[in-house]
């Protein structure tokens, strides 16, 4: 089964949200209090999906704030370097600093990030700055949660789906739940769970489902049959080297598999899953197909240092597809 886009537009996605810096420590298997040598790189959930779209092909733009200093302009530099329309992309000018996240890798399993976000530019994007004629350009609109944590940004995001809809742009809702962001779990719950029934197309963790449903141990069934009662058409449950699950609203399930590969660190898999499997949706390929897509990208990006700049080309996504080694692991849920 295929999803559909209206075709008629210039732009495949345009992101909403943060775009900031990631320090990835370049010494492994060792605590953050030991480590003393970090690389460079931009991050942030949604400017690492439109960064992973636009090496995939996918003509891409973003809509956020940066700082006015040397930090926002290597991010909005490279953000354009790699392809990206960064004509939204606003600098701030009330002194607001990039959001910062020291990686910590432990081990395979065990790698944890360090944020610095007290006050950071993102947040502060205004309703003002998100424009009606950009946003009704593109095919997806894609939402990361964190944005949704704080105001302006939060209204500023509201505003951008409610755009989105009256245009026939399709909502891509990623729950990106990073609780440092948040007041509390109810508070993400309320605002999660408002623009969660408003998209079209919902990704998440099952942990992150669980928040958003003030739940724990939630089960999928439950959850596709509480979104299918509102907007959605196209729900995604990421479960960890467990793969992950599409539902549809006309009743498809499928399930897509992680592959095997030398994990270094487990984050930058969720962005890298979202891109390719947005890129094998946009470019008319079956659902079932999307999710290796997904799963690949993921595969390759765990394997490697970056978020960002480990993205992978088709060419490595298909190669490793075609090769098939995916993690025999039980059906979770
Ligand atoms: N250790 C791993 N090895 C290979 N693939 C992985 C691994 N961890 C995650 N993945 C892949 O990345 C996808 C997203 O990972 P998951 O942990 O569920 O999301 P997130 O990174 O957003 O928390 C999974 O569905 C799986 O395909
Ligand atoms: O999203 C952030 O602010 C940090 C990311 O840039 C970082 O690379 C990361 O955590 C990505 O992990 P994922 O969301 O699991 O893909």
């Amino acid at each position: 089964m295929k999803y559909e886009f209206n075709t008629d537009k210039a732009y495949d996605i345009i992101a909403v949200g943060r775009a900031c810096i990631d320090l990835n420590a370049t010494e492994f298997n060792r605590p953050m209090e030991e480590t003393m040598t970090f690389s460079k790189y931009v991050g942030g959930s949604p400017a690492n999906i439109a960064i992973g779209s636009s090496k995939l092909g996918l003509k891409a733009g973003f809509i956020g704030k940066i700082s006015d200093d040397q930090h926002g302009r290597f991010i909005e530099q490279y953000m354009r370097s790699v392809g990206i329309d960064t004509s939204n992309m606003v600098v701030d000018n009330e002194g607001h600093k990039t959001g910062l996240a020291f990686t910590e890798i432990k081990s395979p399993e065990e790698c944890s990030i360090l944020m610095y976000r007290q006050d950071v530019a993102d947040l502060y994007l205004a309703p003002e700055e998100v424009n009606e004629e950009y946003i009704k350009q593109s095919k997806i609109l894609l939402v990361s949660g964190t944005a949704l944590s704080k105001s302006p940004s939060r209204e500023a995001v509201l505003k951008a789906v409610s755009l989105a809809k009256r245009n026939d742009v399709k909502v891509v809702f990623e729950l990106d739940y990073r609780p440092y962001s948040w007041n509390s779990p109810e508070e993400t719950a309320v605002y999660c769970s408002l623009v969660a029934e408003q998209a079209d197309v919902v990704i998440g963790t099952r942990d992150e489902y669980d928040v958003m449903e003030s739940k724990e141990g939630g089960k999928n069934e439950d959850t596709i049959s509480y979104l299918f009662n509102h907007s959605p058409e196209l729900v995604v449950i990421k479960h960890g080297v467990e793969g992950s699950y599409a539902y549809t609203k006309s009743g498809e399930t499928f399930r897509g598999r992680a592959y095997k590969t030398n994990v270094l660190k487990t984050f930058g898999a969720g962005d890298s899953y979202a891109s390719a499997f947005l890129y094998a949706l946009i470019s008319g390929k079956e659902i079932e197909t999307a999710l290796k897509y997904g799963g690949a990208s993921a595969s390759i990006v765990v394997s490697k240092h970056s978020s960002s700049e480990a993205m992978p080309t088709v060419e490595e996504i298909e190669q490793l597809i075609a090769e098939g080694s995916y993690i025999e692991a039980g059906v979770p849920n």
